[in-house]
């Protein structure tokens, strides 16, 4: 039988033996949040630099140069952010809404859908927290296809409606991820002929997906904390609502951090490490990571994409040939999750078949992973 994304971690599980915090108790950052800061979070002397090659793509989906324009957006950031994609904002508020419910129970509450070391789906803290010695001021909530059985536990009278929005956004997400990943491929040239597993309508119809709802409290101290920690996503690619508080930076290769700004009714897309892989290295698998604010609660949902979870994913074949060899071995999103689970952002590079320095290749995506403290 194929294996499913439910089953990604059932050889890895992740133990983390944090407690679960009460935020809202909090009037001090506890030493277990304080994070030191590192070389590149230093302000630069000339003060923040504002421009457009500053700044993350914005495109707009109803522009006849949207391929074009998400080729370069590829190429040179591996993110940018995407109006008139077709999901009503109506449905992103309902989402957002949905969210705030969710992570305004009581902990107690919330540890009733608590996920499991070696699962997928329910609450807790991001699963990286087991690399890092410091706490992440954040929780969050993993969803794999229904919500229903964890959301029983959640609102035992009330889950319905919270069902539906889920479920509602997942449809049309999933949409969105199919086009978006046409334009991404289509900019390299790439035709449903070369995707087999796209399907014979190209449809993309046994994708894999996650949704992942993420809740950064207020934060007495927020510039020594740390919200979500530098990482790059194990998808193909990833679709984030930031809702209206800013905290998405983007390390961009010789300026440093980059603050994505929200903009209303956009979303933002990601290249993940799966399409890194697929593109032969041409697409960077963005490193990015969530900052904290002291006054607006923030909430952030990330649909993360990926592959049918036990097909094989390798350079494609059009994009390799004489002078560019294939610069990943077959993988499947299953084992990736695992090795993620184990390498953290030495993932990419274990399953590099040619190393970057012995080949005189700089490899962008040959991230180490930041241990602090
Ligand atoms: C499919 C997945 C990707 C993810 C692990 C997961 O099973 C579901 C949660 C995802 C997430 C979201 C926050 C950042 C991240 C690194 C994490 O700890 O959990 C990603 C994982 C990933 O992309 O590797
Ligand atoms: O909250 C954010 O802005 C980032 C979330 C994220 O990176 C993720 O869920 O993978
Ligand atoms: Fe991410």
């Amino acid at each position: 039988m194929p294996s499913r994304l439910t089953d990604a971690f059932k050889s890895h599980p992740v133990h983390l033996h944090h407690k679960h915090p009460d935020f809202s108790s909090l009037q001090e950052l506890p030493d277990s949040y304080a994070w030191s800061a590192q070389p590149e979070d230093q302000p630069s002397p000339e003060g923040p630099i504002f421009s457009p090659e500053m700044s993350v793509p914005i495109v707009d989906l109803n522009d006849p140069n949207a391929l074009k324009l998400i080729g370069h957006a590829c190429k040179t950031w591996g993110v940018f952010q995407v109006t008139n994609h077709g999901i009503p904002n109506e449905l992103l508020d309902d989402i957002e809404t949905t969210g705030r419910s969710l992570f305004n129970l009581p902990v107690q509450q919330k540890l009733k859908a608590a996920r499991s070391p070696d699962g997928v789906s329910g609450y807790g803290l991001a699963r990286i927290s087991s690399f890092f010695a410091k706490l992440m001021w954040s929780e969050g909530f993993t969803i794999v296809g229904s919500p229903l059985e964890h959301f029983r536990q959640l609102w035992p009278q009330d889950y319905a409606k919270f069902c539906d929005t889920i479920e509602e956004y997942e449809t049309e997400v999933k949409r969105l991820a199919g086009r978006l990943m046409w334009l991404m491929l289509g900019s390299l040239g790439i035709t449903k002929a070369d995707v087999k597993w796209a399907g014979p309508k190209g449809d993309f119809k046994g994708a894999s997906a996650a949704v992942q709802l993420n809740s950064y409290p207020t934060c007495p101290d927020p510039d020594r904390a740390m919200g979500l920690a530098a990482h790059t996503d194990s998808t193909l690619l990833t679709i984030l609502y930031q809702s209206s508080t800013s905290g998405l930076q983007v390390l961009k290769e010789g300026t440093g951090w980059v603050t994505v700004p929200p903009v209303h009714g956009a979303l933002v897309v990601n290249v993940g490490d799966l399409l890194h892989i697929l593109s032969n290295g041409l697409y960077p698998s963005v490193l990015h990571r969530a900052v904290v604010n002291r006054t607006r609660h923030r909430l952030s949902i990330a649909y993360l994409y990926g592959p049918p979870s036990s097909v094989q994913i390798s350079p494609l074949s059009r994009l390799v040939g004489p002078g560019h060899p294939p610069l990943y071995r077959p993988i499947t999103w299953n084992e990736y999750l695992g090795t993620k689970a184990k390498h953290f952002n030495k993932a990419l590079s274990s399953v590099r078949l040619f190393s970057p320095v012995v080949n005189g290749l700089v490899d962008v995506n040959d991230h180490n992973a930041v241990k602090v403290n």
